[in-house]
């Protein structure tokens, strides 16, 4: 089965732990819910996961066509050559270009270069709202669809698995509704394997197909059908009560 598998993973900062043993898989195709508030570690896992942050202990793999590969060790660049891609929390656009010179810009990485025009007509094409503004500076459009142009980056690497990291940030609650519809579109048309961190669980929750509460840096539950969580239980667990 294709899947990323994340194995007894701590890190921290320094002295400084934050994850301690966290386990989770994601399989092909599937988009996960990675919840907690703020603090609780959600930004370093997904760092770890791309090579950002190094764990102390434990191990990132990549089961893909019957090749496993350790991420563990590599680079963040070898990671997005083995197919994983990020959409940074704050979206970390260049708010000075255009919005296509900032997908032109993720698209001309060595690896992916000679596919970029393929790759930039299928962004516009998933995300029409990008091609009709494509000349306008990042910077001077709304949050929504700077949200939207941060996961159309990250597309540019044409991925097989991508880490979203609060798409909710900073965006008004009726905005961040279209952003995860958008999400979970673009996982249904493209079976992309998606790994979403939130702290807004209510709309995670409504497109993810299973859930794991990350709380204090340990993953306190794992609920297998996003769709039947019990919201008082959930909030709970995501406070950390009960642990
Ligand atoms: N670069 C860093 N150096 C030192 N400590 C850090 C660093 N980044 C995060 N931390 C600390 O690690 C802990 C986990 O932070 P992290 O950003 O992973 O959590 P999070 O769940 O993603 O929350 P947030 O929504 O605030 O990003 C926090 O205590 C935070 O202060």
């Amino acid at each position: 089965m294709n899947r990323l598998i994340i194995e007894n993973l701590s890190a921290g900062y320094g002295a400084v732990p934050v994850l301690h043993d966290v386990s989770l898989e994601v399989n092909e195709a599937e988009l996960v819910a990675l919840l907690g508030t703020n603090g609780n570690g959600k930004s370093t896992l997904l760092n770890c996961v791309m090579g950002f942050v190094k764990p102390s202990k434990g191990r990132i793999l990549l089961e893909w066509d019957g090749v496993t590969t350790n991420l563990t060790d590599l680079p963040p660049h070898e990671i997005v050559r083995k197919g994983l891609s990020i959409v940074p929390e704050g979206r970390r656009l260049v708010p000075t270009l255009s919005v296509e010179d900032n997908l032109r810009l993720a698209g001309s990485n060595p690896m992916v270069r000679d596919q970029l025009e393929k790759n930039l007509a299928f962004c516009y094409e998933t995300f029409p709202i990008l091609q009709e503004r494509r000349r306008q500076l990042a910077g001077s459009m709304s949050g929504g669809q700077q949200q939207l142009l941060a996961i159309a980056r990250c597309l540019m690497t044409a991925p097989k698995v991508i880490v979203i990291d609060e798409p909710s940030v900073g965006l008004a609650p009726i905005i961040v509704g279209q952003v995860i519809d958008t999400i979970k579109a673009l996982q249904q048309s493209t079976n992309l394997t998606i790994l979403m961190a939130e702290q807004s669980f209510f709309q995670a929750i409504s497109v993810a197909s299973r859930a794991y509460v990350l709380a204090h840096g340990r993953i306190t539950r794992h609920f297998n059908d996003a769709a039947a969580i019990d919201h008082d239980e959930l909030r709970r667990a995501m406070l950390g009560a009960g642990h």
